[in-house]
């Protein structure tokens, strides 16, 4: 028997539950085609970095103890060492080498002068601004120790992440495959953008919403051709997705119209794990193990386009995230309401809203007042979901609330 009209606290708790159970394996991709996936093995450095004592400038490398504590100094140049090879120079008292940055740091060295500060006449190089001790030195493990835990299975593989695991030279890495998704939309009203419209249809929007949402997080979408409201269609459409795909996500034909006919299939077919949420909008929402419709899992989002939006932010992604062991939350704010609220009823609501920044250097959230799930303007108009929890109606201006930025 599924849970229905839970709260979405529990709905988040089932997402969870659910996904753990059926976490993605690991694969071995490509650095380069390693971006934006979860990684799947803690990466332990191998080696230091910096690897070796090298030059922050480019200048002339010398020891620190000949210089002189009042006046110029004269140094006799012996000889030069840019970044690459290393070369075998041995630096002795009075004596000082060419170096360029990233060069490693000649044996006798500690310190470097830069090269706008001497100057160079023969094989004479006179410091005419005495560098402190060790100055422009980068040492040797001071941004990492080999042996040390640099990145950690969950983590998301950022451009900067990418750089730190490519400075240890690994060329693969082992991460989380990727969910494979396809998203279903459906209903008799719905016309692809670039068609005439008869009376009593519309565009459909929802699809490319949602393939824009995913391939945002870096998924790669499959569309599926809208179905039209036939039981069997549905049904058939719906069993071929589900041996294909781990998700499958649809959108709309999910509440209580003679045309939705989702709930039914997947009752008969599928495990519902949970139909129908206390939130505000995306109440209709279903979430289903595949059952005899296949292995995937079936998240189905009512139809009303903010409300694909709302329940995909809120549930579907953290489904995704989850699913390839994502450990961190989605970055979380809070902001300020620069106006009242009141809510029409108790469930948690995900308003629309536009966040600024105040004076003050505080996050403010604008509400925007058009709040039906049908409003795409509204949505689009704005670049948050205001997060106004399950119970309290009221909200004066200046209340402190959760936003979730899209
Ligand atoms: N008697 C009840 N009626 C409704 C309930 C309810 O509990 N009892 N829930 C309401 C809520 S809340 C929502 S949300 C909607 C969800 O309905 P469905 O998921 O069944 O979706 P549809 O009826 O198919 O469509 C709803 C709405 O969205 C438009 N739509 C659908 N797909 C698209 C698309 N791809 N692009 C643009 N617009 C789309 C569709 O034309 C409808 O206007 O049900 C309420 N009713
Ligand atoms: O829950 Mo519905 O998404 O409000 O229109």
């Amino acid at each position: 028997m599924s849970r229905t009209r839970i709260s979405f606290a529990e709905a988040r708790a089932i997402i969870d539950r659910v996904a753990d159970a059926r976490r993605l394996p690991a694969e071995r991709v490509a650095l380069a085609r390693a971006h934006g996936h979860v990684l799947a093995a803690d990466i332990v450095a191998a080696i230091a970095q910096p690897p070796f004592d090298n030059s922050a400038m480019d200048g002339f490398a010398l020891r620190h103890a000949d210089l002189q504590t009042d006046g110029d100094t004269t140094l006799r140049l012996i000889g030069e060492q840019f970044a690459g090879r290393a070369v075998a120079l041995e630096v002795g008292p009075g004596e000082c080498a060419r170096i360029t940055t990233g060069a490693p740091l000649p044996a006798g060295t500690d310190t470097v002068v830069m090269k706008e500060n001497t100057r160079v006449e023969g094989d004479h190089v006179s410091v005419l601004e005495a560098p402190s001790p060790h100055q422009h030195v980068r040492r040797a493990g001071e941004d990492t120790r080999a042996g040390e835990r640099i990145l950690h299975a969950g983590d998301v593989l950022t451009p900067a992440r990418i750089a730190l695991a490519a400075s240890q030279g690994l060329a693969e890495l082992e991460v989380a495959r990727r969910p494979t998704v396809t998203v279903f939309t459906t209903g008799d009203e719905l016309v692809e953008p670039g068609l005439p419209l008869e009376p009593g249809q519309i565009y459909n929007s929802n699809r490319e919403q949602l393939m824009g949402l995913l391939r945002a997080d870096g998924l790669e979408p499959v569309a599926w051709p809208t179905l039209p409201d036939d039981p069997a269609q549905v049904e058939s459409a719906l069993r071929h997705a589900g041996h294909a795909f781990d998700v499958v996500l649809t959108c709309g034909a999910v509440s209580a119209g003679e045309k939705d006919h989702i709930p039914a299939l997947l009752q008969a077919q599928g495990d519902v794990q949970f139909w129908k949420v206390r939130m505000k909008p995306g109440m209709p929402v279903l979430f289903a193990a595949g059952g005899k419709l296949g292995d995937a899992l079936f998240l189905c989002l009512p139809g009303n386009p903010v409300s694909v939006l709302a329940t995909w932010l809120a549930l579907g992604r953290p489904l995704l995230d989850r699913l390839q062991g994502r450990a961190a939350a989605r970055p979380h704010w809070r902001a300020r309401l620069v106006r009242p609220w009141r809510k029409t009823n108790e469930r948690l609501e995900f308003l629309r809203g536009r966040l600024q920044s105040s004076d003050d250097g505080s996050l403010e959230v604008e509400p925007n007042p058009a709040d039906g799930s049908h409003r795409m303007r509204a949505a689009a108009d704005s670049d948050a979901l205001i997060v106004l929890a399950e119970g309290a109606r009221e909200y004066p201006a200046g209340t402190v609330v959760d936003v979730l930025p899209y």
